[in-house]
């Protein structure tokens, strides 16, 4: 039997297009006793308005700097899409000169106000965010590699997504392993492993690998000029949330692809599948079986995964 406790979570960047979905999905979780929107403003509001949500969380809204260590006091969890998303024509390497220093800023809030929590880290560029993260807390001796997790989980939504339409399955039930990073050629859906498994042919598993690929980009067209995905990736965020701190409670058993500190390939940084546990990373599983397709992407991805994670890591070690 696992026992119920509830948790503490912090939003950071509550009031934007992912926190706001984001802190409503998370004010549902039964898990949840506290919830803390933090923002550099308008948090107030959304609090205001999500606290009247008929479900257990106590819900607080923390606006500005001067607030920032009451909404991260002894949080186990710590849900970061805080900064700015893409427009058309961008990369998420685009956003690393303002992400970086936000992410950076917030994480060593973190290691100051709640040292021992699991951060959930969105900020793009991810493969180059969690980095800096983890550096920002090595740094202030607060890094434990088992509670850093990347979330890559919105590749694998659309890769269920993608491969139940079309091979007629219900979506419900299908799984996709997606390993990598979360930008481009570094998003790797293993569709061989996809389950239940369904016959397809090369040019259809080339193009649900590149839809996977540029799900993001595909949102951030049709939003024209309007942002990136917001309400998917809340959906996925909580989900990932949800995950961790059901482990957190006890429950075994509990997987997902998640960006972590790993030693499946040479990058320092990847995203494969996880066991979750009580303390964060219980087990990093390997990649299976590859098709030589899959080789050839993992490969292939290889030396821009390395060159974000470096920029990360130096960007850190400059501060
Ligand atoms: N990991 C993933 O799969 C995905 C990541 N993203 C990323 O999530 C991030 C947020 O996207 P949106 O919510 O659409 O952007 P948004 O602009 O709607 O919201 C961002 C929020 O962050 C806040 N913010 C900025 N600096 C802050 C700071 N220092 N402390 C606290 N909050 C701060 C802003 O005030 C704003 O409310 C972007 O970097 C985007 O690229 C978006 C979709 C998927
Ligand atoms: O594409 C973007 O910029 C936002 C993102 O990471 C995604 O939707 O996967």
């Amino acid at each position: 039997m696992t026992q119920t406790r509830g948790y503490k979570v912090a939003v950071l960047g509550a009031a934007g297009g992912i926190g706001q979905p984001c802190g409503l999905l998370m004010k549902m979780n039964p898990l949840v006793t506290e919830l803390s929107l933090y923002d550099i403003a308008g948090t107030p509001g959304v609090a205001a308005d999500v606290s009247h949500i008929n479900t257990a969380a106590q819900v607080k809204g923390y606006a500005g700097d001067a607030e920032l260590g009451a909404a991260l006091k002894d949080a186990d969890l710590v849900i970061i899409p805080a900064g700015v998303p893409r427009k058309p024509g961008m990369t998420r390497e685009d956003l690393f000169k303002i992400n970086a220093g936000i992410v950076a800023g917030l994480t060593e809030a973190c290691a100051t106000h709640c040292p021992n929590a699991m951060i959930n880290m969105i900020s793009n560029p991810v493969n180059s965010t969690v980095p800096i993260a983890a550096e920002v807390l090595k740094k202030r001796g607060a890094y434990d590699p088992k509670k850093l997790f990347g979330v890559t989980t919105l590749d694998v939504v659309r890769a269920k997504t993608f491969y139940a339409e079309k091979n007629g399955l219900e979506t419900a039930k299908v799984d996709v392993p997606v390993v990598g990073g979360h930008a481009g050629i570094t998003i790797l859906p293993l569709l061989s492993q996809a389950t239940p498994k369904a016959e397809m042919d090369a040019a259809t598993i080339e193009a649900l690998t590149k839809r996977t690929q540029d799900g993001g980009t595909e949102v951030v067209a049709a939003k024209a000029g309007k942002g990136s995905a917001t309400l998917s990736m809340a959906y996925a965020g909580a989900v990932f949330a949800d995950s961790c701190l059901r482990a957190k409670n006890g429950e075994a058993g509990v997987v997902e692809c998640t960006y972590v500190e790993s030693n499946v390939t040479d990058a320092r940084f990847f995203a494969s599948k996880v066991t979750l546990g009580k303390e964060g990373v219980e087990t990093i599983h390997g990649l299976g079986e590859l098709t030589p397709y899959e080789k050839a992407g993992l490969d292939g991805m290889m030396a821009e995964l390395n060159d974000s994670i470096n920029k990360g890591v130096e960007f850190a070690k400059a501060l």
